[in-house]
């Protein structure tokens, strides 16, 4: 089975952001993972274009971008274009997600398809075999640092199940409060992609809590 890490750049320094990637290079996290906050959406802003091409130059993980955005039918090319190599978009902000599936494959990267806890599993069913990843949020986009939600184990395998029965190819992402501790049991239950922030970042020894999260 499939078994990334994604650390979340959020939860690194932001005035070092080169060492932050040069870290993740050095490390065996697959992907790195890249939230853009709107401030309206979500009630957090981030940061944008500039700050994701800076992070790409330095940066040789694909880029594993979650947008928390309004709109994002309006900005997939830039993000393309700035170094997404993964684009994810929540379900909430938009009225036609198969046309921002086709979007973003126009732009010849992969695509992912995300929701907050409070939005039922079951509307993903349409497109599960339409993406490359489904994101579970395992807590409210928005901030990280936030405590993992616990129904999430009941929400991750009915997704499953849907991937399933829908005979889909597509990676389980799960994001907000993993960590070494649940990391384990989370990939034993079907999960193929964990999000860390705080986790990684805040870890005194970051390379080594990104291998205890692939092997324990
Ligand atoms: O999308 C996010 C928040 O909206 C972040 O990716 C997530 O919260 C990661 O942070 P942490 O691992 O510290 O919970
Ligand atoms: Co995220």
């Amino acid at each position: 089975m499939t078994k990334i890490i994604s650390p979340s750049i959020l939860a690194a320094d932001f005035g070092n952001l080169q060492a932050a990637c040069e870290m993740i290079n050095g490390s065996e996290a697959q992907w790195l993972h890249i939230d853009i906050m709107d401030g309206s959406f979500v009630p957090n802003i981030s940061f944008g274009f500039p700050v994701l091409e800076a992070v790409k130059k330095h940066s040789t993980k694909p880029l594993d971008v979650h947008l928390m955005i309004v709109n994002p039918e309006k900005y997939i090319s830039r993000f393309a274009k700035a170094g997404a190599d993964i684009l994810t978009f929540h379900y909430e902000t938009v009225e036609n997600p198969l046309s921002v599936i086709e979007l973003i494959r126009a732009e010849g990267i992969k695509v992912g398809i995300t929701i907050n806890p409070d939005v039922p599993v079951s509307v993903l069913e349409p497109f599960v075999d339409k993406v490359d990843l489904v994101l579970l949020m395992t807590v409210f986009a928005g901030y990280g640092g936030q405590k993992f939600m616990d129904n999430s184990y009941d929400r991750i395998a009915e997704l499953k199940e849907i991937i399933e029965r829908k005979k889909a190819h597509c990676l389980i992402e799960v994001d907000g409060g993993v960590n070494e501790d649940n990391a384990s049991i989370l990939f034993e239950s079907g999960v193929n992609v964990l999000v860390a922030g705080s986790a990684v970042f805040g870890a005194p020894d970051p390379l080594k809590t990104i291998h205890n999260m692939l092997n324990t």
